[in-house]
């Protein structure tokens, strides 16, 4: 586990917002401020999840030379391991604990091409990793801990901001035996032919995240678009910031206060990577709303409960452009 930060003593101003809109969060105040200054700042990352779907933290206390070791220790294993050291992660199931893709993909749902290289692994309440590069598993174990315990940080704040008792979403989602999956994404430059016809490729289609929370840092090469009013916007991160965006799991457990972000990944000229820390329930969890939160008993319930497993299953087998896996578990009155 990473030491105690030094970065959680200053607080800053709260209430800020970048200069897009989206709104910082500042850890140092949500940890060690007074009751009116927490307050404050509690209020603050209730709108951002209820307007947003994504915000900014920063005074986050995950070292800045553990992020810079996690990323090159990804990097290495997507752009300088011979294939042959991934091919065991590579074309298995979705839910396989340790998974390697590359190149491109053409969407059978858009016909759009996706054009990136990704590592994903499960690294709680199990901790899975691949064996090559040898530092990746300590770097991604300390790593996985340290953005663990952020999130649930975040999770409690977010659980006040809903007018809940601080520990109640992570009860209800059982998050003492979260999954947490840690993810790398490389997006090789791309300078093709720029037209309409659908063939410049892009990052990532649009979609939301099956978990709970995301939190994301990219490698000072922006990409990261989310839809907010109905726009798509360019997310720029603050130094040394992480995103973080809320999913499909927020607004389930919030009974659709809060809203999962609509994100997409673009690629231009320069190269670009990104390292995700998500936590979700745990996979036996049934995920529902909290019933403090349903509106006029159990008719104002807007998402009906399903096993996690399931909605993860089913949100990796969708893909719907624009749309999301929630719609599965949405009432239809
Ligand atoms: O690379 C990015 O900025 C976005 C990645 C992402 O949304 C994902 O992997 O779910
Ligand atoms: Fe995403």
């Amino acid at each position: 586990m990473a030491p105690p930060s030094p970065h959680r003593s200053p607080a800053q101003a709260n209430g800020a917002c970048s200069e897009d809109g989206i709104r910082v969060v500042d850890m140092a105040v949500l940890v060690n401020g007074d009751a009116d200054q927490r307050a404050q700042a509690i209020r603050h990352l209730g709108r951002a999840c209820q307007e947003w779907g994504i915000f900014m933290v920063i005074n986050h206390g995950v070292p800045e030379a553990l992020q810079a070791a996690t990323m090159d220790a990804c990097k290495e294993l997507l752009l300088s391991l011979p294939t042959e050291d991934k091919a065991e992660y590579m074309d298995g199931s979705p839910m396989d604990p340790v998974r390697v893709g590359t190149g491109f993909v053409n969407s059978a749902v858009d016909g759009a091409r996706y054009w990136r290289d990704y590592v994903k692994m499960f690294v709680h309440p199990d901790f899975h990793c691949p064996s090559k590069p040898a530092n990746l598993r300590e770097v991604a174990k300390e790593y996985a801990a340290c953005t663990r315990g952020l999130m649930l940080e975040l999770v409690a704040a977010i659980s006040e901001s809903l007018g809940l008792d601080g520990g109640r979403i992570a009860q209800a989602l059982n998050l003492e035996s979260c999954l947490q999956t840690l993810v790398a994404n490389h997006y090789p430059p791309y300078s093709g032919p720029d037209d309409d016809d659908g063939s410049t490729p892009i990052g990532l289609p649009a979609h939301s995240d099956y978990g709970l929370l995301t939190l994301l840092f990219q490698n000072g090469v922006d990409g990261l678009q989310v839809q907010h009013d109905g726009q798509w916007l360019l997310a720029k991160p603050l130094p040394g910031s992480f995103f973080v965006i809320a999913g499909d799991q927020l607004e389930i457990v919030s009974n659709g206060r809060y809203k999962a972000a609509l994100h997409r990944a673009w690629i231009g000229g320069e190269r670009r990577m990104s390292v995700l820390a998500l936590i979700a329930p745990c996979l036996d969890t049934v995920v529902e709303p909290v019933p403090e939160l349903a509106r006029e008993g159990p008719e104002g319930v807007e998402f009906r409960g399903i096993r996690f497993r399931d909605y993860m299953e089913s949100h990796q087998s969708s893909r719907l452009v624009g749309k999301t896996a929630l719609d599965i578990v949405r009432v239809q009155r």
